[in-house]
């Protein structure tokens, strides 16, 4: 069997939730770490996904290295393409997702594309072209809060037409409810019409699948990992996957577990406030960390002394600067936003970096962008994929230099995972 599908994710942790989307539904995935410059063995191999640190770089960069990965994945001989976003659609007026979409489309020679953000077990859907997280706007959700990317606008065919100079129409939800034929029609008129890009509502699984098998045969889709959920059965019905066994087992985890957080997401906050409340942690503060070297030294000597203790009384411990609203644009205000989150994202993955050395073999980060630094850090390029912890968060393996064992590592996207995520990630670990 060739490969059949080759993903393009903008984040770290978005690559991770649509490879165990993937993995669930019956394709053997691997996850890379940017493009591979050395060989990955792809035999016995359905889909592919590539990680990238696009999300929020300058347009030309996220442009560059998806064009990059696409050029990598075409050599692999991939059937169809995935341009993986959050199912926020985290994004600026200027990019990333309609500049790179018009890229991939250029590249593909392909006429129009879907944009299928929705995932709904995570509560994201999409109804009239407005996105919803639960029962909020996604402009009312705390989304419009983020330090990155802040989303006020829940109209996603305003969102991207700000990012595109190309025609972008909708595919309504009572369109889709009338079954394939209907859908398929739509995409088509809407194709003659010349709109390149099919905002697609979706409420539920069902739509996913009835998008599915409508788009199957596109070169290039886009979106969430709800759409990567309902993909692999219509690959089976085209005789392009073969039925396999569900997904292999992660081995024995061992070492000290760590959980670092830099995502200042809603759900992250509640997780964090839950973990805190009978475990230790560490907060970090942008503004004294570009002071000097002392937070971040008293931060290390805390995480050392609780993960390994010396009398067998080791634990948990969360190392965060995940902070309220106010505080960080307080510490944006301060050192602007980018320098902010980089100041953060160097402590944090040098933190990792350095208690993985120690002893650490149980990691969890929070956060797509603080786990792209981490990832880095580390020096990690290809990921397998293991046990879910929730909806969205697998437990993934990788091998590390100088450790017999694979470290485990979980990364959770912002929004994702139950308020007890943290202790809870620990316990699901074989
Ligand atoms: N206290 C803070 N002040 C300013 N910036 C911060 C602070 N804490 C974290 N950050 C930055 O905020 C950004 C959070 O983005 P990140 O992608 O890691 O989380 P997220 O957006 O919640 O996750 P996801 O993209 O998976 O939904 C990072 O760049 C991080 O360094
Ligand atoms: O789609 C999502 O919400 C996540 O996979 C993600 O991309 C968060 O960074």
């Amino acid at each position: 069997m060739t490969l059949v599908l080759g993903a393009i994710a903008d984040d770290f942790t978005g690559a991770t939730d649509l490879a165990n989307n993937l993995v669930r539904a019956g394709m053997r995935t691997v996850q890379v770490i940017g493009v591979p410059n050395d060989g990955v063995t792809l035999d016995d191999v359905d889909a592919v996904v590539v990680a990238l640190k696009s999300r929020t770089c300058p347009v030309t960069e996220a442009v560059s290295d998806s064009s990059a990965a696409l050029t990598w994945l075409q050599a692999q001989g991939a059937r169809q393409i995935f341009f993986k976003y959050c199912s926020t659609f985290d994004s600026t007026d200027e990019g990333n997702i309609g500049p790179v979409a018009d890229a991939l489309l250029d590249r593909l020679g392909s006429e129009q594309t879907v944009m299928v953000p929705a995932f709904p077990i995570n509560g994201r859907t999409v109804y009239q072209g407005h996105l919803f997280v639960g029962n909020r706007l996604l402009n009312d959700s705390g989304m419009e809060k983020h330090p990155l990317n802040p989303m006020t606008d829940a109209d996603l065919v305003r969102v991207l037409s700000r990012q595109t100079p190309y025609p972008v129409g909708l595919l309504s939800r009572p369109v889709l409810a009338g079954g394939f034929e209907a859908t398929h029609q739509r995409l088509q008129s809407l194709r003659d019409e010349g709109v390149r890009h099919v905002i697609c509502d979706t409420l539920d699984e069902h739509d996913l699948e009835t998008l599915a098998a409508a788009v199957v045969e596109y070169p290039l889709v886009t979106g969430g990992s709800g759409l990567g959920q309902a993909l692999p059965s219509e690959y089976r019905r085209l005789g392009w996957l073969a039925d396999v066994d569900e997904p292999g087992k992660l081995v024995p985890s061992s070492g000290a577990a760590l959980v670092v957080s830099g995502s200042c997401s809603r759900m992250t906050l509640a997780q964090v406030d839950h973990f805190l409340a009978d475990h230790a942690g560490f907060g970090l503060d942008p503004l004294a960390l570009t002071e000097n070297d002392e937070q971040l030294e008293k931060a290390l000597a805390f995480a050392r002394e609780r993960l390994f203790g010396s009398d067998g009384s080791a634990e948990p411990v969360l190392l965060y600067a995940s902070a309220a609203p106010e505080k960080v644009e307080k510490a944006q205000e301060q050192l602007g936003v980018t320098e902010a989150g980089a100041v953060v994202e160097r402590a944090l993955s040098w933190l990792s970096k350095v208690l993985v050395e120690e002893g650490v073999g149980r990691l969890v980060v929070a956060g797509g962008e603080t786990s792209g630094a981490v990832v880095s850090a580390l020096g990690i390029r290809e990921l397998r994929i293991g046990e879910q912890i929730d909806p969205g968060v697998p437990w993934t393996q990788a091998p590390i230099s100088g450790r017999d064992a694979p470290l485990s590592l979980a990364l959770k996207s912002g929004n994702f995972g139950d308020i007890d995520f943290f202790s809870r990630a620990f316990e699901v670990l074989p």
